[in-house]
């Protein structure tokens, strides 16, 4: 990867779910990164002549699987894998890493040397569908950390109930209303609903959001949509 002064990356979202992943090393970087792949799914290989506990508990849960080797250029496990991680203490290592990850044409991250990276892992809140990534482009980690702890306490766990929800009344929505124009008006005067509150007090049950599907599907249309608002501030009250 060739430096550049101000590099602007591209952020997306990953399905890496059964996808072969590398990680270079076995130390608490290896595993941080480990934790985030296994969560997403990703099929793991690490390569490392010692590893955590942790990452040995791991392996004995066959949620990644540990080559006790150093790095030596030529392994399969690169050639087969979709993104490669060089965590490893020592830099020149983690440069023999990164220059054949990259004549492989491989994506590769460096965890001492950002600006030669080919991706970065960003800090992330995670309130079921709800994903908040935070990046400061390298510039200060702990910053990223930071502002991930922050948006924690803002972001809490009713989100996850709260984005169920929406998705379902979005498909509700789409299969009754044809209009697109009407669809879109409807699915951001549904924001102006109490929703959180009603979530957070408590009283939000199943029974609720058969109730208000109903409501939905008696008036499908923006009026509708409105006059629910107040039906919903009256049962979060
Ligand atoms: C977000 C997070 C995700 C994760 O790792 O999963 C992550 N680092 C985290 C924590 C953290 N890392 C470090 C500290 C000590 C304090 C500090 O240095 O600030 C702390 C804080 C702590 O541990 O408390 C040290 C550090 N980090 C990097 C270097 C090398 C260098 O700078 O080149 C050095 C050694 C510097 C040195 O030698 O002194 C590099 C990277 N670290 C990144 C990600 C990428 C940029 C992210 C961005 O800002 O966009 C990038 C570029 C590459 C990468 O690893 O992907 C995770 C927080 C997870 C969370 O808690 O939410
Ligand atoms: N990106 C980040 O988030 C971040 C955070 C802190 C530190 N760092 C950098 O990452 C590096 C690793 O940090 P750490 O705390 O995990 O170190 P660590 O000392 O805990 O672990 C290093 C690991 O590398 C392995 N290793 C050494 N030589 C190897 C080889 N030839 N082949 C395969 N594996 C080998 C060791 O077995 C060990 O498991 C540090 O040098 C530091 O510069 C990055």
């Amino acid at each position: 990867m060739k430096e550049r002064r101000n590099k602007s990356y591209y952020p997306l979202m990953l399905d890496i779910i059964g996808k072969p992943c590398v990680i270079i090393g076995g130390g608490v970087v290896a595993q941080r990164k480990a934790e985030s792949l296994i969560e997403a799914g990703a099929t793991i290989t690490l390569i490392s002549p010692a590893c955590t506990e942790q990452l040995e508990e791991w392996a004995l849960g066959g949620h990644v699987s540990i080559i006790k080797k150093h790095f030596q250029t030529g392994m399969t496990e690169l050639r087969e894998a979709l993104l490669i991680f060089a965590a490893t203490d020592q830099a020149e290592i983690n440069e023999a890493v990164r220059l054949e990850a990259e004549a492989l044409g491989k994506l590769v991250t460096v965890a001492d040397d950002s600006k030669r990276s080919g991706f970065i892992v960003p800090a992330v809140v995670r309130r079921g569908k709800l994903v908040i990534s935070v990046s400061t482009t390298g510039a200060s980690p702990a910053v990223a950390k930071r502002v991930r702890q922050e948006l924690e306490k803002t972001y809490g766990e009713e989100y996850e109930v709260y984005l169920e929800l929406l998705q379902e009344l979005r498909s509700l929505i789409k299969l009754k209303v044809k209009d697109t124009i009407e669809r879109q008006a409807i699915f951001k005067s549904m924001l102006e609903w109490d929703l959180l509150g009603w979530i957070r007090s408590g009283s939000f049950i199943s029974s609720s959001k058969q109730a208000l599907m109903q409501r939905i599907e008696a008036e499908p249309t923006l009026a509708g949509i409105k006059k629910l608002d107040k039906w919903i501030r009256e049962l979060t009250e």
